[in-house]
């Protein structure tokens, strides 16, 4: 019912808009006309030429994956060349180690206006309500990752940027092939997350098809990552075991211990990321990618983990909104045309993984205790 009353508002809105400011509306239609003139598919980026460094601006950045990103493309493009935006206010050290931006995405005006005055090449858009929190909330999670995608969609084709939008092994449901999950089969989530992320998909190869916009997209699996917090999805248990093995020896997981879901050490998302970016276009045979490294289960992972850490204690209290999410999930992800077409190769295995993550919360435990 909330659903609907707030369905009914919206549309009434959208309704009001369009009568006050038809021309706004007729304004921004036109201003995509270029684009439809250029049917050739293979269409590059125009707004810097390949020997410029791009100008980036990230959307949603202060999530897990944002300042990674940030951190990694500054290294590459220099520090002023990558604009970090959120809604939310920056930690010190962030605000401190470049760009920083306020921007909403479901700020059209605003939003606009950052491309135009940074002059912004490459977009990363990473707003959004991931799987967890978008079955809690599915009202907002509807408009900032199917009305949010619109506007950037709309200001990446007006302004000829190569954009960014990570897909997710949420996209796929329990009537997908599960084990491997390959890049074309049936895609029928039943999450709202899921949904926008097969809307962001077919939206994106279709303005690239149709405007010729240099649309690029990976299907992320859960990510990993010691120094950021997930932002509330399916797979946050393989973090959160990190955290509470270190504090306290002990983890309740909310997923059943024989859960399979494919897993990735951020490093090697956010290199996948700036690879397929860099990636020329005609290696490119899609827009959207499967990309893989690993697969697990939270058994699997506790016995890795306990290898270092044997006296870890792991109990099992299951969430049934997430179980239920997990289990419409791939348990294995086919990234053969990643790997094939611009050479996809990840570094971390599980075992590596665990002994990196544990490094890291080593190295911060004595920094601790030093100070
Ligand atoms: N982390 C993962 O495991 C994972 C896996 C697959 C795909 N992805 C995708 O990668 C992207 C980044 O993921 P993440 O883990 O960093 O997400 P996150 O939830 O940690 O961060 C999302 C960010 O979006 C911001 N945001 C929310 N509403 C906004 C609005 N209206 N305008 C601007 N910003 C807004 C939030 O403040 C937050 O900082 C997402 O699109 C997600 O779907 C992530
Ligand atoms: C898998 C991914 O999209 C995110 N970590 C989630 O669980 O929602």
């Amino acid at each position: 019912m909330p659903v609907i009353r707030t369905l009914g508002t919206v549309a009434r809105q959208v309704q009001q808009v369009q009568q006050v400011l038809p021309l706004t509306v007729a304004v921004r239609n036109i201003s995509f006309s270029p684009r439809q003139v250029t049917s050739d598919a293979s269409f590059h980026s125009v707004s810097f030429s390949e020997t410029d460094h791009p100008k980036v601006l990230i959307t949603g950045g202060l999530g897990q994956l944002g300042v990674g990103l940030a951190k990694l493309l500054r290294k590459r493009f220099g520090k002023n060349n990558v604009i970090l935006s959120d809604i939310r206010k920056p930690p010190s050290n962030v605000f401190h180690s470049g760009p920083f931006i306020y921007s909403d995405i479901l700020d059209y005006k605003n939003l606009r206006e950052i491309v135009v005055n940074n002059r912004i090449t490459w977009l990363v858009h990473y707003s959004a309500l991931l799987s967890a929190v978008g079955e809690a909330n599915v009202a907002l999670a509807r408009s900032v990752n199917i009305t949010g995608l619109h506007n950037i969609l709309d200001i990446a084709a007006e302004h000829g940027l190569r954009l960014f939008v990570p897909s997710t092994i949420g996209a796929f449901g329990p009537t997908s092939p599960r084990n491997p999950t390959p890049d074309l089969c049936v895609q029928r989530p039943r999450t709202i997350y899921g949904v926008s992320k097969v809307h962001a998909e077919l939206m994106g190869e279709y303005y690239h098809h149709r405007y010729g916009l240099d649309f690029r997209c990976l299907r992320y699996p859960g990510i990993i990552s010691a120094d950021s917090m997930p932002g509330g999805g399916t797979t946050d248990y393989a973090v959160q075991i990190f955290h509470d093995a270190i504090k306290s020896g002990k983890f309740e997981c909310n997923l059943k211990p024989d859960t399979r879901l494919p897993m990735m050490y951020i490093d090697d998302c956010l290199r996948a990321t700036l690879e397929v970016m860099e990636a020329p276009a005609d290696s490119l045979s899609m827009r959207t990618y499967n990309i893989n490294a690993m697969s697990f289960t939270p058994e699997e992972l506790s016995q890795e983990l306990q290898k270092q850490m044997p006296e870890l204690e792991v109990t099992y209290d299951v969430d049934l909104v997430r179980q239920a999410i997990a289990d419409s999930w791939p348990m294995d992800f086919d990234d053969s045309n990643a790997r094939k077409d611009w050479g996809w190769k990840h570094d971390y295995d599980l075992p590596e993984l665990v002994q990196t993550m544990l490094n890291y919360f080593g190295v911060e435990t004595r920094m601790v205790q030093a100070s």
